[in-house]
């Protein structure tokens, strides 16, 4: 049964106490995604955090230096959690707040938990070492990986466009991931490269003279880096393009919240496009003063409006 808002809002110490812990994981380690999450209302904030929070386990997993065969076990025992969310088996008194804060979530907000499994497969891809030949191949780990986050963030927003309207808006909000995803590879060029990891399509690699790969602060002798940058760059912004026509399909806050995570990360595209090289140097980041306005933006609905009247001019 979904519980409404109002009823989720009076919630048990043990409940309160887990969304506290997600949302202090959610306000360290979310640099940039924090800044829009916090103009949610308290119960989607709560949401966002349980959903951010177990997300943050599974990508630590990922991330961590286990062995292969130890990460994946760690990512099966996760996904054995999220069977018991799903089926409602986790009680509130569970001693992993994760688990008891995103099964209240689940409950308060029609929350698609299959996205968590999409996530976990993802990760798995990752820990077994997959590489991407086209963009297409790296498109189908981005939809696990981000595009899933989208889908499952938009059943905490809502959308009121009903049925047919809700499809569109899971379709903007998945291709949203993928832009923020791609942002996101380019920025960490060089972290993952000393993780001995290339994501970028090795057809694109190839196509700049970069088949090398990237091994210090300097591109590969004789390749266009920057023409390749320039090139995913180009494919982010499209991206973005047609997610951001998610935004007039959500309410007010909710339009902040996916208005500042974008915007953020649209001005790191933004950095990156007049910078190439600075990401075989370390990783693009933004001012915390750059991140608040981009966030006061969204809540006054400046880059909704602009976008809006823009995709429509696109359009017409
Ligand atoms: C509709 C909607 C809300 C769409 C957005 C979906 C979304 C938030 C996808 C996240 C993908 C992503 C780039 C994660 C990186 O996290 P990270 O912890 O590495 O990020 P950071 O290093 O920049 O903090």
């Amino acid at each position: 049964m979904i519980r409404t808002v109002e009823s989720a809002l009076h919630m048990s110490a043990p409940v309160l106490a887990a969304y506290s812990y997600c949302e202090a994981v959610t306000g360290q380690q979310a640099r940039n995604f924090a800044y829009g999450i916090r103009l949610l209302p308290t119960p989607k904030r709560r949401a966002m955090s349980a959903l951010y929070a177990f997300s943050r386990r599974v990508d630590d997993i990922g991330d961590g230096t286990l062995a292969t065969e130890v990460k994946a076990a760690r990512l099966e025992d996760t996904r054995a959690l999220l069977t018991r969310v799903r089926e409602g088996k986790v009680e509130e008194d569970d001693t992993d707040p994760v688990a008891v804060a995103l099964a209240h979530a689940a409950e308060a907000f029609p929350i698609p938990l299959g996205g968590l499994d999409e996530l976990i497969d993802g990760v798995l891809m990752d820990v077994q070492g997959e590489t991407y030949e086209t963009w297409d191949d790296l498109k189908v780990y981005c939809r696990c990986v981000a595009g899933a986050i989208g889908r499952l963030s938009l059943g905490v927003f809502g959308t009121e466009a009903g049925a047919r309207g809700s499809e569109r808006a899971s379709e903007y909000a998945d291709t949203l991931g993928l832009a923020l995803q791609l942002t996101n590879i380019l920025r960490d060029v060089r972290e993952d490269a000393e993780g001995g990891r290339t994501y970028l399509p090795a057809d694109d690699l190839a196509k700049f003279g970069c088949s090398a790969g990237f091994n210090g602060p300097t591109p590969p002798e004789g390749s266009d880096f920057a023409g390749l940058v320039h090139f995913e760059v180009r494919r982010a912004r499209t991206l973005f393009a047609e997610g951001y026509r998610l935004l007039p399909m959500l309410d007010r806050r909710s339009g902040a919240c996916v208005a500042a995570m974008a915007g953020i990360y649209r001005r790191l595209l933004d950095r990156i496009e007049r910078e190439p090289e600075a990401v075989l140097r370390g990783r693009v980041s933004l001012p915390g003063r750059e991140k608040a306005y981009v966030a006061v933006r969204g809540l006054s609905g400046l880059d909704t409006r602009h976008v809006t009247r823009r995709t429509l001019r696109r359009r017409t």
